[in-house]
């Protein structure tokens, strides 16, 4: 079967692997010609089907060529006046022949369908097309510096030499395909946007040498959520491939004094259960670099590992993205809209079902006529994150299916819980419904686990800054009403102007053990006889291995790591009468009017809000 009539099946057969267009052409085993190829067609030929509708049908080819369906048509005329090898046939096959024995008037049309649309040239016109297709809200593609491998600096130094920084994401999301322009993300450090229609990044060498890894913003949350110290102890990656939230806690630990692959003492477990996938973690995080403090567990079920295992003991935060609906995910469910030409005696309809009247000048859509029937909707097939297929006809399957997952990420939470010296857990998912997110987050913090280890929200008082400043938050209704949940809780939306993937991240914190099973178990700081962590005056912690505070405060006072000093040599918090610094009821220290904070990262770096 030639790629045409393969490109052709897929586009206007039945779906038997649901999903989007690309889930359908990657899924589909029965294919003979690259699955790249067949694909990059499809696509290509839906965007520029209204277009190709229109030369088709004025060129007259369907009413000269009787055995020319009209999509295939029109994948053969995109080849013939836009694919730069033209059509891949060879000259003597009869589809071929079908095409070309119309050559010039097709290029005619095309040139006239062109001119209609105002376009000086065919660039202009493939503009045109890009932003159409885009719709009216588009997305960017974020990129994040692996920090592990290169910097922010090095990176606007080389592989973005030449490109305009812009203050908003609007702008590069709008952006035309010509307009070389980044913006630097106002919340996760090191990440940045660049339009949906730049170049091919994958081809880049920084991109080759893992320098730099393409993951949406929201993706980013769950690792800098985590903020990963080398005072945390080791950290557990409990469902790892592709390894996007790996190798990110490793490029954030690398920025740390005393972290990650710099001489660290601490260590990352990647546990992944499916094989297959484990060997693409190994590879991504080989490519990142962060192989060397990195431990693979490929084939190993998380939910099998032993907490009281001495291997481990260390293990003081878990960063848990467990499969999910994929709801979220950007594209997941785009088929894109295919208009095709009309054929002698067809009724003209577009695959979305909308009815359609030729015109000189584009498609027309006409209002269904009342009491017409209606086909009944085919079964959608929701594919989850890690490609597990259920076919979902009704409300009922729907909810089923989110019952069964939620049942199973909510044992993920629960088995972290249980690790001794964990003190900070992440969980996130990349699906928009409540019973996968908030409603997991009050299961588990209602847990006899939970209660019994002291296991609560991580409050959004308490996050790291760009997590505490991102204004997207939890639904109350699904938190029951715990307003200090809802707000912990951290949401993203695809579709609402801010550019990422739909998304839900939460985090859970505890200061110590509720039942007295300390010993073992207590951390990395200094207790006393009562077991509460031993604090200075201004309610540092002290690290139980050094004795020395587990955050040193400069001798101006400033924790010159994370904040800007103040003027007055004395830092730059307010301070009460005995000296001691002023906290909220968070314990987040005021700062004196005119100080500026800096990213928690310590960087120079200065994002821009989206
Ligand atoms: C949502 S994906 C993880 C994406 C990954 N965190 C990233 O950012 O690249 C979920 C992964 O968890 C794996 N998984 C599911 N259950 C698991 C378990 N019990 N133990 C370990 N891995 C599991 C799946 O095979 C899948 O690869």
């Amino acid at each position: 079967m030639s790629l045409y009539h393969e490109a052709a099946a897929l586009l206007t057969g039945p779906s038997t692997h649901g999903g989007s267009l690309k889930s359908r052409v990657f899924s589909n085993k029965d294919l003979k010609s690259p699955p790249a190829q067949v694909y990059a067609l499809a696509l290509e030929t839906c965007k520029w089907s209204a277009v190709l509708k229109e030369v088709v049908e004025n060129a007259e080819l369907l009413k000269h060529e009787r055995k020319l369906t009209p999509i295939l048509s029109i994948l053969l005329s995109h080849d013939l006046l836009l694919a730069k090898g033209g059509i891949a046939l060879p000259a003597s096959h009869g589809l071929r022949q079908s095409i070309d024995r119309h050559k010039a008037r097709l290029t005619s049309e095309f040139t006239k369908a062109r001119i209609r649309r105002k376009c000086p040239t065919i660039d202009t016109l493939r503009d045109l097309i890009e932003s159409d297709h885009a719709g009216p809200i588009q997305h960017p593609r974020w990129i994040r510096v692996n920090t592990v491998k290169s910097t922010l600096d090095a990176q606007l130094e080389t592989t973005f030499q030449g490109w305009e920084i812009v203050p908003s994401i609007t702008e590069v999301m709008t952006a035309g395909r010509k307009r070389k322009v980044i913006c630097l993300d106002g919340h996760i450090p090191n990440l940045l946007a660049v339009p949906p229609s730049a170049m091919d990044f994958t081809k880049t060498e920084a991109y080759k040498k893992g320098e730099i890894i393409l993951q949406d913003k929201a993706s980013c949350f769950p690792a800098y959520l985590l903020d990963p110290r080398p005072e945390d102890g080791d950290i557990i990656d409990a469902c790892s491939a592709p390894g996007n939230k790996t190798t990110h806690l490793a490029g954030i630990l690398s920025e740390r004094e005393g972290g990650f692959a710099r001489g660290g003492q601490m260590m990352i477990h990647a546990f992944e259960k499916d094989r297959n996938r484990a060997k693409t973690l190994q590879k991504m995080i080989r490519i990142a670099g962060s192989d060397v403090g990195t431990v693979v567990h490929p084939g190993e079920d998380f939910l099998r590992a032993d907490p009281m295992a001495e291997e481990y003991a260390r293990v003081g935060g878990l960063l848990l993205d467990p499969s999910c609906s994929g709801s979220g995910i950007v594209g997941r469910d785009d088929v894109p809209e295919l208009w095709l030409p009309e054929s002698p005696g067809s009724n003209n309809r577009n695959n979305k079902g909308n009815a359609i009247a030729n015109s000189k000048n584009g498609n027309k859509k006409r209002k269904r006529p009342e009491g017409e029937e209606t086909s009944k909707p085919p079964p959608s097939i929701m594919v989850d994150d890690d490609g597990e297929t259920t076919v979902v006809s009704s409300e009922k399957d729907l909810q089923q299916r989110i019952e069964a997952l939620a049942a199973f990420q909510l044992q993920i939470i629960l088995h972290a819980f249980e690790f001794p010296a964990a003190k900070k857990v992440t969980y996130s998912t990349c699906s928009v419904h409540a019973g996968e997110n908030e409603e997991v987050a009050v299961r588990a913090l209602r847990s006899e686990v939970a209660r019994r280890r002291g296991w609560r929200v991580l409050k959004r008082g308490e996050q790291v800054r760009g997590m505490r400043e991102w204004d997207v938050r939890g639904e109350l209704e699904g938190s029951e009403g715990d307003g200090e949940v809802a707000e912990g809780c951290i949401r993203a939306f695809r579709d609402d102007g801010r550019g990422t993937m739909g998304f839900f991240v939460v985090g859970f914190v505890r200061d110590g053990d509720v039942d007295g099973e300390k010993g073992e178990d207590e951390g990395p700081y200094a207790r006393d006889e009562e077991g509460r962590i031993v604090r200075d005056g201004n309610g540092i912690p002290t690290l139980k291995a050094t004795g020395r505070k587990a955050v040193e405060i400069d001798e101006d006072g400033g924790e010159g790591q994370r904040f800007g000093s103040g003027s007055d040599g004395e830092g730059p918090f307010v301070r009460d009468a005995e000296g001691k610094i002023v906290r909220d009821e968070n314990g987040m220290p005021t700062l004196k009017s005119g100080v500026v904070e800096e990213d928690e990262s310590g960087d120079d770096w200065s994002g821009f809000d989206d």
